[in-house]
């Protein structure tokens, strides 16, 4: 029997970083950079004014006031983009737009709220410091900067960041490609009929979709019933165009455990038993260089060793810390009992109230009662040394993907 530590150090070792890709910017949306991205230019690259106004020497405003205003001249309109004029001397004044550059010899902006808003001339009823309003080239980024680091996930600020700074295309991770496959004679797709002891397959389209959330690509396979060449023959078929395989079914004690079966002692594939509940038969390895993950066909125990081992690795491979689901510290809403020896996934609703999160675990908390994890939000993370645990004890929780 391994610890969940040690499998998952043993998988952690097994896998690499993927080779990285030159995408269009939208295209890199969600994955991870493989460079730094730096800015060639100063952001904002010219002085431009904050707010629709008027460009002004600041000294010529100094004594403006609702009792006294000052009247300046108008001598034209600088737009974003289209400044008509590019300097004013004292006593002068343009009007200015957000976003358009700043005339040179002026040194604030007035706003249009502080005028009449005069055409030919304008009426100023308040003085500005020097400065006033005006956002100064750099102040955001400056020329050379880095503003990406390699290793960051491209979210929409991000995408924005890149963009801004003129990037059209980026060097990053890309999304690991990871086929998914079910074997199992009982299983039939969604949406067609069920003969004697058959079952609807969730657990591909389960998997598929947390590959999606832990920032892969999944294609997801026919299932395949337990016939071994058919089993080992869609698996060489996939290689080509998978980055990892995940495999639900087949790995545990029984006559028909194909893939197992086919498995043991192919590439550097090994089963073991993992010190963990749900989730103890597991399998891993390499076959021709690709990762593949045999989880247990019990729809819980999948999910659960999906989010433990398989989630960290694509994580990795995309050059990502390989940190678990994001975890908060809880206070139990009940007593917990936990079997000695074993790492503990109990399927839990987790609350925040007061200052401060309660979980509750789930009544039912067999690996096929899929209900139970699906009205559930967090997984209580019980230790192996943890046996009875009563309510108002502290504990860890992985908050799951929503
Ligand atoms: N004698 C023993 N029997 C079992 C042991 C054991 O140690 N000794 N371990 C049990 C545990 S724990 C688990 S977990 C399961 C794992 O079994 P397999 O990985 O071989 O999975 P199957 O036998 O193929 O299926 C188990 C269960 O899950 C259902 N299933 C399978 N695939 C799907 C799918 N794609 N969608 C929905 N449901 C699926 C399947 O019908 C079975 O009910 O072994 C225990 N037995
Ligand atoms: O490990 Mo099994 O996953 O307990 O049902």
């Amino acid at each position: 029997m391994r610890t969940v530590d040690e499998h998952l150090t043993h998988i952690l070792g097994s896998v690499s970083v993927l080779p990285p890709l030159d995408l269009a910017l939208l295209e890199a949306h969600g994955t991870v950079l493989a460079e730094p991205v730096a800015a060639p230019v100063p952001l904002p690259p010219f002085d431009n004014s904050a707010m629709d106004g008027y460009a002004v020497v600041a000294a010529d405003v100094a004594g403006a006031s609702e009792a006294e205003p000052v009247t300046l001249p108008v001598v034209g309109d600088i737009l974003a983009g289209d400044p008509g004029v590019s300097a004013i001397r004292p006593g002068l004044t343009a009007r200015i737009m957000t976003g358009a550059p700043l005339p040179a010899g002026a040194d604030a902006v007035i706003p249009v709220e502080w005028t009449d808003g005069g055409n030919a001339t304008v009426q100023i009823t308040r003085p500005a410091p020097s400065g006033n309003y005006i956002r100064r080239a750099g102040e955001d980024v400056l020329a050379g900067q880095v503003v990406l680091d390699a290793g960051v996930r491209l979210g929409a600020a991000q995408i924005g960041m890149a963009a801004a700074v003129g990037r059209a295309r980026v060097v990053v991770r890309p999304r690991p490609r990871v086929v998914v496959l079910s074997t199992g004679t009982e299983l039939r797709p969604p949406g067609s009929s069920l003969g004697t002891g058959e079952i609807w397959d969730s657990n591909s389209f389960m998997l598929t979709a947390a590959v999606t959330e832990a920032g892969g690509v999944g294609y997801r396979q026919d299932t395949v019933t337990d016939e071994p060449a058919k089993v080992l023959e869609t698996l060489h078929d996939q290689l080509v165009r998978a980055d990892a395989i995940v495999t639900s079914g087949g790995v545990s004690m029984g006559t028909r455990d194909v893939v197992k079966e086919v498995l043991t002692g192919t590439g550097t594939v090994e089963f073991h038993k993992v010190r963990m509940r749900p989730g103890k038969p597991q399998g891993f390895g390499l076959l021709e260089g690709v990762p593949v993950f045999t989880l247990p066909g019990n729809p819980v125990s999948a999910y659960v060793s999906f989010q433990v081992f398989v989630r960290p690795a694509l994580r990795a491979m995309q050059g990502l810390p390989p940190e678990p689901l994001p975890t908060v510290s809880a206070v139990l809403g009940e007593d917990v009992r936990s079997p000695a020896g074993l790492r503990h996934f109990v399927r839990g609703r987790l609350a925040f109230s007061r200052g401060h999160y309660t979980v509750s675990p789930a009544e039912v908390q067999g690996s096929h009662q899929l209900g139970s994890l699906a009205s559930a939000n967090a997984l209580i993370t019980l230790a192996e040394d943890a046996e009875a645990l009563p309510a108002g004890s502290h504990v860890e929780v992985m908050r799951l993907p929503s």
